[in-house]
C-alpha cells in the first residue's frame, strides 16, 4: 500500500487550504499529520513504534493506512501488498499527532478479477442449474474421508477486463439520457453518472483509474501507487448534461421506420405477413412529444391542492378519457362515483386515518419517522373525489379473457384510472390515489353494491404546481429504478435494453463501483476540524463520517437511516462432516423465527429501528411463502466441500446476483444503509475455509467454535477445513472459483450485497465472521468495494479477526458476540448514524462563537 493511496483519507494539514487528494509521497506525509492533535487518540500505529507483545488491547486496524508515511520498505515494488495488513489485531499503538485511519479507505487490489467462462453469455437460469446430490444430514460421529470431487469444475475461467469499453455500460448511459428527457434530478436517481464521464476526468486520464486497476494487463505492477480518489471536481461529473453525447443510436428518432433493420428486432418471425404498402403513420414529433410529456409530468399529488371548483366540461373530458381505456373482453367493468359532499369526504378521511395509524405501527422505527412526515391523502383538500370501481360480473360469465384471469376486471379499471390521471394532468388537475382503505369497509361506507370492487379512491383538484419528481422521491422515501434494471431480453435475467447486448449483472455492478470522492472527503476532514470539539476527539467516528462523505459525495453525508439488515439463509453440505452439534433443520426453523419476530436480530433491529429482510438463498427445507421472506433459493443447500465443490460456478454467481438484487431493492426502497446478516447451520466452517484461503492462514488459526463446540469437534472441524482446501486447492485470484469450491450460498449473497451497496454508493455495515469471509471474496472481485464497507463488530471467532486484519477494517463494537444474524452490525448502526448526525448538527467554532486554541 502506498502513500498516495493513504493520503485522501487522512486529514490535510491545517495549513493546506485544499485537501491534497493524491500528492507525492512527501506531501502525503505532510498531509496526514494534523497540526492540532494534542492527545493520542485511540488510533492505529506504525509497526515500527510497536512492541507487539504489549499492545494486545489496541484497536484493530490495518496500519498500512493508519501509517500514512510509507517507509521505503513498504513502498518497495516487490513488497507483499497485504503483508502489513496481516498484523494480528492489537498490534497498533496510538500515534501522537495523527488521526486514526483505516486502510479500507485505500484498498489495494489483491488480484485480477476472474469470472467463469461464459459468464457474459447469461444463459437462462434453468439451464445453468446443475443437478447436485445433497447428502442428507449425518450424525456428528460419522465423518467420512475425502472422496473424489462429484463434479468437474466449470470450464476454464476467463479474465474479465474491466475497462469501460469492455463492460456493457451503455444501458446506464441510456438511462442517463432518459433522465435528461425526464428532467429528473440526478441526485435522487439510482443511476450513476456514466462511467465514461468519470474516466475522462483530468486526474483519471493521468492515473490508473479503478478500472485500469482491475485490468490485469494494466496492472503489471500491483505495488505502483494507485489513486484512491476520483476526479478533482466531482461536481463536474455530476451533471449528465455535460459532454459525452455520442449515443445517437438511442436518441429519439425523427421518424420511425419499421423497415430499417437498425430499428427492428433482428430475429425474423417465420409466419409474419410480408408488409404491403406503408405502415400506419406515427404521430408527428410535436404530437408524440405531447403524449410523452403528459406521462412524464403526471404526478401523484398530495400537497398543494387548491379549493377552486372544477368546471363540468373539464371533469367531463377527464371522465371521457377514462372511459376510453382498454378493458378485458371489452367489458368496460368500471364505474365512476363522483363525490363532492364534505360529509362523505369526512367519513372517508376518518377511515383513511385509521389505516394510516395501523400502517405506521407496522413500520420499523427508522421508517416510521420518515412516514410521519408524509402526507398520504388530500381527501378534505380537494373539491372532487372519484371512486373507480370494477364489476367482476359485468359482461356475464363468458367475458372474453376473464375466463382464466378474473383479475383482468380490476386491471381494466386500473387502466381507466391511468387514462383519467393523464387527462387530468393535461387539464392542469392534480390527482392523488389514496390506498389507505380497507376495501370492504369502503364499499359499505359508500353504500356501493356489494358485488363491486373498489379499484381506486382519487382526490382531484387544481394545484399550485406539479412537483418535478414523485413526492415520495422528494421525501427520500424511495428512489427511481433505472429502466435497464427491468428490461430482459427473451428470458428473465438477460437484462438488455432494445439494441443493446445483454449485460452481465455482476460485471455491470463491479464497473459501477467507484473509489471515495476526494472532494467530499476533503470537505469532511475540514468540517471535522471546524466542529466545536478538539481535533480528532471523535476518534474512529471521524473516519467513518469522512468515509460516508466520500462514499455519498456529499458533506455532510446523508444520515444513514432508514436501515435494513438482509439476512441470507442457506444450508451446508459440510454439515455431514459433524462440524456442529446443531441439526441442519435449525436453519429453516430460525428463518421462521426471524419472520415471526422472535430472534435476537429482531429484538436488536427493533431497538435500532431497522427493517429485517430475510432471503432464502439456499435453505435445504422448502419454506412456505411468508410476508417478509424473499424466496431466492439458488439450490437447496450446498454440497459437502470435502467430497466435491460446494456448488457450481454458475450457482455461486447466481447467489452473488441475489445479493446484488437485494441491495438494489433495498436501496430503491429508500434504505440509506444496509447491514449484512446470515443464518446457516455449519456456515462458520465455510467461513473459516474462505478466510484461510484469502489470508493464507493455517486452518487451525482461523477455525473457531461457531455455535459452541467441544475440543474434539473443533479438531475435526479444523481438519475438515484443511481437507477441503487440500482437495480443491482454491486460487484466491479466482474468487468465484473459491466460493464455488468451499463457500456457502449465503456467503456468495453477502458478496453481492457488498458489491451492490458499493455500486449504489450506499454504506454496508458488516456483521460477523461470514461477512468478514464474504468481504474478502468481494474485495478480490472489486477492491474498491471496501469504500462502502464498515466493520460493525469483532466477533469471538478467530477467523473474523484474521479477516478484518486482512481487510484493514477496524470494528466499531467488540463485545465477544458470536451469534451472526446481523446482530453485531445492528449494534453498530447507531454509532454510524451518530457520526453522520454530528456532521449535520454540531456547530462550528465560527457559528457558535467558540474560541479556538
Ligand atoms: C439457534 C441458533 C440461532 C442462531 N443464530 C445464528 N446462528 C449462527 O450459528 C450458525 C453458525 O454456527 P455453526 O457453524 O457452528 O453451525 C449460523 O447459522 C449463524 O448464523 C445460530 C445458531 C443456532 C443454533
Ligand atoms: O460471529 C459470528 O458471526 C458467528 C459466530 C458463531 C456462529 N455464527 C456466527
Amino acid at each position: 500500500m502506498t502513500g498516495s493511496e493513504a493520503a485522501p483519507v487522512a486529514p490535510e494539514p491545517a495549513q493546506a487550504p485544499e485537501p491534497a487528494p493524491a500528492p507525492e509521497p512527501p506531501l502525503a506525509a505532510e498531509a496526514v499529520v494534523p497540526e492540532a492533535a494534542p492527545e493520542p487518540a485511540p488510533q492505529p500505529e506504525r509497526p515500527a513504534a510497536v512492541d507487539g507483545a504489549e499492545q494486545a488491547e489496541a484497536p484493530a486496524v490495518d496500519e498500512s493506512l493508519a501509517q500514512p508515511v510509507p517507509s521505503a520498505e513498504e513502498t518497495a515494488p516487490d513488497a507483499e501488498p497485504d503483508a502489513l495488513a496481516e498484523q494480528p489485531l492489537g498490534e497498533f499503538l496510538p500515534v501522537e499527532g495523527s488521526v486514526p485511519a483505516t486502510s479500507h479507505l485505500a484498498p489495494t487490489p489483491p488480484h485480477p478479477v476472474v469470472l467463469p467462462a461464459g459468464d457474459q453469455a447469461s444463459e437462462p437460469v434453468a439451464q445453468q442449474q446443475a443437478v447436485i446430490t445433497v447428502p442428507g444430514p449425518r450424525t456428528a460421529a460419522s465423518v467420512p474421508g475425502p472422496a473424489a470431487p462429484e463434479e468437474a469444475p466449470a470450464s476454464d475461467p476467463v479474465e474479465l477486463v474491466q475497462s469501460a469499453d469492455d463492460l456493457d455500460t451503455r444501458a446506464a448511459d441510456q438511462e442517463d439520457r432518459q433522465d435528461r428527457q425526464d428532467r429528473l434530478n440526478d441526485a435522487n436517481d439510482l443511476n450513476e453518472p456514466h462511467p465514461a464521464d468519470e474516466l475522462t476526468g483530468p486526474t483519471e486520464q493521468d492515473q490508473p483509474g479503478p478500472h485500469a486497476r482491475l485490468d490485469p494487463h494494466a496492472r503489471q505492477d500491483p505495488h505502483a501507487p494507485q489513486p484512491l480518489q476520483g476526479p478533482q471536481d466531482p461536481h463536474a461529473r455530476q451533471d449528465p448534461h455535460d459532454a459525452h453525447e455520442p449515443h445517437d443510436a438511442h436518441e429519439p428518432h425523427d421518424a420511425y421506420d419499421p423497415h430499417d433493420p437498425q430499428e427492428t428486432s433482428t430475429a425474423p418471425v417465420a409466419e409474419a405477413r410480408q408488409p404491403t404498402g406503408p405502415a400506419a403513420p406515427a404521430y408527428d414529433d410535436a404530437e408524440r412529444e405531447a403524449v410523452l410529456k403528459v406521462m412524464r409530468e403526471r404526478r401523484d399529488v398530495r400537497n398543494g391542492f387548491r379549493s377552486d371548483p372544477i368546471p363540468h366540461e373539464v371533469l367531463l373530458r377527464v371522465l371521457e378519457a377514462a372511459h376510453t381505456a382498454p378493458s378485458v373482453g371489452h367489458s368496460q367493468p368500471w364505474d365512476f362515483v363522483v363525490i363532492r359532499s364534505a360529509e362523505t369526504r369526512r367519513t372517508m378521511h376518518e377511515l383513511a386515518l385509521r389505516q394510516r395509524e395501523a400502517y405506521a405501527k407496522s413500520l420499523p422505527k427508522g421508517r416510521a419517522k420518515q412516514f410521519k412526515e408524509l402526507k398520504i391523502e388530500a381527501i378534505l383538500d380537494t373539491p372532487v373525489n372519484i371512486v373507480v370501481t370494477a364489476d367482476p360480473t359485468r359482461g356475464g360469465r363468458h367475458t372474453l379473457g376473464r375466463h382464466t384471469q378474473p383479475q383482468m376486471a380490476p386491471y381494466s379499471s386500473a387502466l381507466a384510472v391511468e387514462n383519467l390521471w393523464l387527462a387530468a394532468r393535461a387539464e392542469g388537475l392534480g390527482v392523488g390515489w389514496v390506498s389507505f382503505f380497507d376495501e370492504r369497509e369502503m364499499v359499505r361506507a359508500l353504500g356501493l353494491p356489494e358485488h363491486l370492487e373498489v379499484v381506486a379512491y382519487l382526490c382531484v383538484g387544481y394545484v399550485d404546481e406539479f412537483p418535478e419528481e414523485p413526492e415520495l422521491m422528494q421525501a427520500g422515501w424511495s428512489r427511481r429504478r433505472p429502466l435497464s434494471w427491468v428490461v430482459h431480453e427473451e428470458t428473465y435475467g438477460r437484462r438488455a435494453l432494445p439494441g443493446e447486448e445483454p449485460h452481465d449483472l455482476l460485471a455491470e455492478t463491479v464497473a459501477q463501483i467507484r473509489p471515495l470522492d476526494a472532494k467530499a472527503l476533503g470537505e469532511a476532514w475540514e468540517r471535522q476540524k471546524r466542529m466545536t470539539k478538539p481535533a480528532g476527539a471523535l476518534g474512529m467516528l471521524e473516519i467513518i463520517s469522512a468515509q460516508l462523505s466520500g462514499l455519498s459525495r456529499q458533506c455532510p453525508p446523508p444520515i444513514p437511516e432508514p436501515a435494513a439488515v438482509a439476512i441470507f439463509a442457506g444450508d451446508h453440505g459440510v454439515h455431514a462432516q459433524g462440524v456442529t452439534p446443531w441439526p441442519q433443520e435449525v436453519t429453516g426453523q430460525m428463518v421462521a423465527n426471524f419472520l415471526g419476530g422472535g430472534a435476537v436480530c429482531n429484538a436488536f433491529a427493533n431497538q435500532v429501528g431497522a427493517e429485517v429482510c430475510v432471503v432464502d438463498v439456499g435453505v435445504t427445507a422448502e419454506l412456505p411463502s411468508t410476508p417478509g421472506l424473499l424466496p431466492r433459493k439458488v439450490r437447496p443447500g450446498t454440497a459437502d466441500m470435502t467430497t466435491g465443490p460446494a456448488m457450481t460456478r454458475e450457482e455461486a454467481k447466481q447467489a452473488i446476483e441475489v445479493g446484488i438484487e437485494t441491495a438494489r431493492d433495498l436501496v430503491a426502497a429508500g434504505n440509506k444503509v444496509l447491514l449484512t446478516g446470515e443464518m446457516g447451520i455449519a456456515n462458520t466452517t465455510a467461513s473459516a475455509a474462505l478466510i484461510a484461503v484469502f489470508t493464507g492462514a493455517d486452518p487451525a488459526e482461523v477455525t473457531g467454535r461457531g455455535t459452541g463446540i467441544n475440543d474434539e469437534t473443533l479438531a475435526r472441524k479444523t481438519e475438515v477445513v484443511r481437507r477441503a482446501i487440500d482437495l480443491h486447492q482454491p486460487d484466491p485470484a479466482d474468487p468465484i472459483g473459491v466460493l464455488a469450491a468451499i463457500g456457502g450460498l449465503e456467503h456468495a449473497a453477502i458478496v453481492g450485497l457488498l458489491l451492490g451497496g458499493a455500486s449504489l454508493r450506499t454504506p454496508v455495515i458488516l456483521d460477523g465472521v461470514s461477512a468478514g469471509a464474504a468481504a474478502l471474496v468481494a474485495r478480490a472481485i472489486a477492491p474498491e468495494v471496501l469504500a462502502a464497507c464498515i466493520a460493525g463488530h469483532r466477533s469471538a471467532e478467530p477467523g473474523h479477526v484474521s479477516a478484518l486484519n486482512k481487510l484493514g477494517l477496524r470494528p466499531l463494537v467488540d463485545l465477544d458476540l458470536r451469534l451472526g444474524e446481523g446482530t453485531g452490525a445492528l449494534l453498530a448502526l447507531p454509532l454510524v448514524q451518530s457520526t453522520a448526525r454530528a456532521m449535520h448538527e454540531v456547530a462550528t467554532f465560527d457559528s457558535a462563537g467558540v474560541t479556538e486554541k
